[in-house]
């Protein structure tokens, strides 16, 4: 996981949802007579945006009801009435970028009644569903669909222009929703969302045969939402299912919204948890509510809702563009385990073939410091890693202890990205969704000396990496760019949008020049996706201890020579400058903690999966901190005396140096959260357990 995910979940229009659930709309919702002023949201699903003619022509109003939110930007107006039925509507896309148009339906007699909605496409089929009402409540961690009742009630395909009824026995599709209660557990489910819609859902409720269900604004809230995460081993009295003592009186309980469908009473002896009803079987099945990584026999089923789910009611889509397998929607109604088995490898397959398309980072640089500390977090975030590394200036020993962390093997290739057929012969032997790109010279000192090796090996490399990434249909990458090509600071913390290319050394120049072709791509083409990440000053280590930064030579940097003084490798540290404009003259920098850092890349990548073209961000603390206060934090790690002299500026050095993260807080959920402290102990751990670095380590490479 990375930090900060978002447990913001997304209502069915695609929009972001209410965080409190309104008592307004609670009170009208539980005082709902069968007679009252009951109110239906239709749902246009299609599959691609050949509807948006169709969609235009309707008018789009601007009234919203109090109970059902529908968490759209586009408030609705009132449609000319068609009899007693009063209809609005909202556009929005879902996820997949599919056209939802959400039409509300007042009707005053209290009948229910499906309406066909009339509009068609030439090429696509839909799914018009009725929903009841949604509000979701965020409290204490946990995110609730207090409501989500769908009931698909007629397809209309392309075929003919005419719209088709479903098949018989599936007049009815009954889910509800909640999401996990954890942060984790919300993202988990979001990836088992009901896409079609743009909402997550757990659980189907039921499929029953017969009429249409009229159950409108009614709250599946109360005997399911006092305690989510443990439902599967909830062993909660039937009773607190079967009577409204005991629970707020404003709240509808499950027996009412029962009563009024065919549901067998059994429900009611069965302790909370989720159910899906079978019309085969005539029967409800507990079903799994757990993410991903849940093994339990129940965990079939749950795929099956999942795959209800994913075509935003599958049971009804014999006839749409959408449904590739017919074995989808064979022969409904099935008995549930009939329907689990059809669908259950098919499922798999599906979630193979998306994991592979998705999940296969290609880390260039990856044996190095930064690059080792990223693997892992991509690792445990569920992504495949391949490494590609000229091993200059990096150890294969790294790569031995990430995979001990990791617990996995790392494809690792010792290639140089100026070798054009290596890196294609890496793109055709794996299926790679994302590249990672760390690897390049980064001295400033060397590059002063060095530019033609800086400029190729920088440039080149990178324009080599594009061309080979263009020919195998890769356009994602996350760009290791630094702070320094902001130059002289202007103004103070540093934001994107701070002037770039003042760069005084060949280094510097080569990350400005590589993020100005890589904007050059995105505007050429459209299907690349770049996060361009400046670093600050990236310090610490793995809290393993066993993985950290270990410079070839002489460390240029501040926390590699003071560890290196610290294990008594070097007698003192020299201070560069001790009369800059800074508190106690020292030079002032933003130092990052490379844990913090490597998760900004997990961040970024998945930034990418959401096609955002070009994208630039600091990953820093926002913190500016001396070198004294630096040897200070280290002292204090470390327990040893770190001798230092003042001398001279170093050339090139600036005074003051710290960024503003605030945008990758705000586009990546991502911020930095470890401390000074936590960076100067890691460090520690990492020195003081390797002193010699890598090259002492039993089988290093180096
Ligand atoms: O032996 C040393 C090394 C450094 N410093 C001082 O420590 C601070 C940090 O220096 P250093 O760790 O070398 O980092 P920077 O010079 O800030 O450069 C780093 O941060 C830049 C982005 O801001 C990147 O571009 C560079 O690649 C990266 O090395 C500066 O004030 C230096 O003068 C010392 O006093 N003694």
């Amino acid at each position: 996981m990375y930090q900060n995910m978002s447990s913001t979940p997304h209502s069915t229009t695609g929009g972001p949802v209410s965080s409190k659930f309104e008592s307004d709309s609670y009170s009208k919702l539980s005082s709902a007579s069968p007679t009252a002023k009951k109110e239906q949201t239709y749902i246009n699903i299609s599959s691609d945006h050949q509807q948006d003619s169709d969609h235009k022509e309707k008018p789009h109003g601007h009234a919203k009801s109090s109970a059902v939110q529908s968490h759209d930007p586009t408030e609705t107006t009132a449609k000319p009435e068609r009899d007693e039925l009063s209809k609005r509507e909202t556009n929005n896309e879902n996820s997949r970028g599919e056209r939802i148009t959400t039409e509300r339906e007042d009707q005053g007699n209290g009948a229910r009644g499906v309406e066909t909605v009339t509009e068609n496409s030439k090429q696509t089929s839909k799914v018009v569903a009725a929903m009841t009402s949604l509000s979701v409540d965020v409290a204490d961690d946990v995110v609730r669909f207090e409501e989500m009742a769908v009931e698909t009630v007629e397809v209309q395909t392309s075929d003919g222009n005419k719209p088709h009824t479903q098949p018989d026995g599936v007049n009815e599709l009954f889910k509800t929703g909640m999401s996990q209660g954890s942060t984790e557990g919300s993202q988990g489910m979001r990836s088992q969302s009901l896409d079609a819609a743009d909402v997550m859902t757990t659980a189907v409720w039921g499929v029953t045969e017969g009429s249409v269900m009229t159950q409108p604004h009614t709250s599946l809230s109360s005997p399911l939402k006092s305690d989510h995460r443990n439902s599967r081993d909830n062993t909660t009295p039937p009773d607190a299912l079967s009577t409204s003592s005991g629970t707020n009186s404003m709240e509808p309980q499950l027996p009412d919204i029962l009563a009024s469908r065919p549901t067998p009473a059994s429900l009611l002896n069965r302790p909370q948890g989720f159910y899906c009803y079978s019309t085969a079987s005539k029967n409800y099945s507990e079903i799994c509510s757990s993410p991903d990584d849940c093994d339990c026999p129940k965990r079939s089923a749950f795929i099956f809702t999942e795959l209800v789910a994913d075509v935003g009611g599958c049971l009804c889509t014999r006839k749409s563009a959408r449904v590739e397998e017919p074995a989808m929607v064979s022969d409904l109604p099935l008995a549930l385990p009939d329907l689990i088995s059809a669908h259950h490898e098919l499922v798999s397959k599906k979630k193979q073939k998306h994991r592979m398309a998705q999940k296969t980072v290609l880390v260039t640089g990856g044996a190095g410091y930064i690059g080792s500390h990223v693997i892992i977090e991509l690792i445990q975030d569920g992504f495949d890693i391949v490494v590609l590394d000229n091993l200059v200036n990096a150890s294969m020993e790294s790569i031995r202890r990430v995979e001990k962390i990791a617990g996995k093997k790392i494809p690792t290739y010792s290639v140089d990205l100026l070798d054009k057929n290596a890196v294609d012969d890496v793109f055709k032997k794996h299926k790679i969704s994302s590249v990672i790109h760390l690897a390049g010279l980064k001295a400033v000192g060397e590059s002063c000396e060095l530019p033609l090796l800086y400029y190729k090996t920088n440039v080149g490399g990178t324009t080599n990496l594009l061309e080979v990434m263009e020919a195998n249909g890769v356009f994602n990458i996350v760009f290791s760019s630094s702070a320094t090509v902001y130059g002289l600071p202007q103004f103070l913390p540093l934001t994107e949008d701070h002037p770039v290319g003042g760069c005084t050394n060949p280094y510097g120049k080569t990350k400005f020049m590589i993020e100005q072709i890589l904007s050059d791509l995105c505007t050429s083409n459209k299907k690349w996706n770049v996060a361009v990440l400046r670093y600050f000053n990236p310090v610490g280590a793995h809290k393993s201890g066993t993985i950290g930064e270990d410079p070839s030579g002489v460390p240029n940097n501040l926390m590699p020579f003071m560890g290196q003084v610290a294990v008594g490798r070097r007698a003192s540290l020299t201070v560069y400058g001790s009369d800059y404009d800074t508190p106690d003259g020292t030079g002032v920098r933003d130092y990052i903690h490379v844990v913090d850092l490597a998760l900004g890349h997990v961040a970024a990548v998945h930034k990418l999966n959401e096609q955002c073209g070009l994208k630039v961000y600091n990953l820093g603390t926002g913190q500016g901190v001396s070198v004294l206060d630096m040897v200070k934090a280290f002292e204090k790690a470390s327990g040893k005396k770190i001798p230092y002299e003042l001398a001279e500026r170093r050339l090139g050095d600036i005074a003051s140096c710290y960024g503003d993260p605030s945008l990758a807080a705000k586009e990546l959920n991502w911020t930095a959260t470890r401390g000074l402290d936590e960076m100067c102990e890691d460090l520690w751990r990492w020195q003081s357990q390797n002193p010699q670095g890598y090259k002492g380590a039993e089988g290093s490479s180096q």
